[in-house]
């Protein structure tokens, strides 16, 4: 069975067992309390800059967890915004609930939306390798995006959705060239809020610049619908075909404690 997971047995609040970061003061994800949102000038007109070239090569592969498109961040870049360098893409991936009223792992005021893309980013300027910035204070930057439910399909995510029949298993993967604009999986509104966090899922590393964009993206009914017939066991696995599921993959939030909340963008 899994050593953690989203299941009552191995899930969220199982993990510092094994994982002892994940009961760290620094984790993610948080409620974002508008409220306590500060707006100070250390941001102002320091808007988040990402370059992403259109067309690339990807690999989709089921974690077991979820999805996740591993890219060749070669030519990829983000900046600005409370970044100090200059970040390269890794990879993306989707957190989702079972049912559209839960699925983000940050929420606002306490509201959820269906799910939340993350685009995961490593100091590239400052370490030579993804593995080396993952044990860093500064060394990955994750792009949070929620999305809620839109009566259209997302075309950009439609590219990666249609690879998911390939994928239904733990470990199996789909090599795929299409050209993916990033840009449109990102919302139109550069506003954020800002805070420093960890890995949502195990190891927990508190390794994360997490920047959360206000605006959502809109994903359609059935698309989610494909995320959630993602199974979290192997092939070999031989189980019901209704078992294994991964219905959700979403960590509740965690306190912010005292660390600073910051926005730019009303
Ligand atoms: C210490 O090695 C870490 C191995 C690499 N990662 C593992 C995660 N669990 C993970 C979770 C991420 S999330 N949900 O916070 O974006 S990004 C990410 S990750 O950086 O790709
Ligand atoms: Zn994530």
């Amino acid at each position: 069975s899994l050593d953690w997971g989203y299941t009552d047995d191995n899930g969220p609040s199982t993990w510092a067992e094994k994982y002892p970061l994940a009961a760290g003061a620094r984790q993610s994800p948080v409620d974002i309390d508008t409220s306590k949102a500060t707006s100070d000038n250390s941001l102002v007109d320091r808007e988040i800059d990402w370059s992403y070239p259109s067309n690339c090569s990807y690999r989709i592969v089921n974690t077991g967890y979820g999805w996740r498109v591993d890219t060749y961040g070669d030519d990829t870049a983000l900046s600005g915004g409370p970044l100090s360098e200059v970040y390269k893409l890794e990879q993306f991936h989707c957190h989702w609930g079972a049912t559209n009223d839960e699925g983000s792992e940050h929420t606002v005021d306490g509201k959820s939306y269906a799910a939340e893309l993350h685009l995961v980013h490593w100091n590239s300027e400052k370490y030579s390798s993804f593995k080396e910035a993952a044990s860093q204070p500064d060394g990955l930057a994750v792009l949070g995006v929620f999305m809620e439910i839109g009566n259209a399909d997302n075309a950009e995510l439609e590219k990666i959705i249609s690879l998911i029949p390939k994928i239904i298993h733990k470990g199996q993967d789909s090599q795929a060239s299409f050209d993916l604009d990033f840009g449109s999986l990102l919302p139109e509104s550069k506003h954020y809020w800002t805070y420093l966090g960890s890995l949502t899922t195990p190891p927990c590393n508190e390794c994360v610049i997490w920047t959360v964009f206000k605006e959502p993206i809109t994903i359609s009914e059935r698309q989610l619908e494909v995320f959630r017939s993602l199974k979290s066991v192997g092939e070999e696995d031989a189980i019901e075909p209704e078992e294994g599921k991964l219905v959700k993959n979403y960590r509740p939030p965690l306190p912010l404690g005292n660390r600073v909340l910051r926005e730019c963008g009303p």
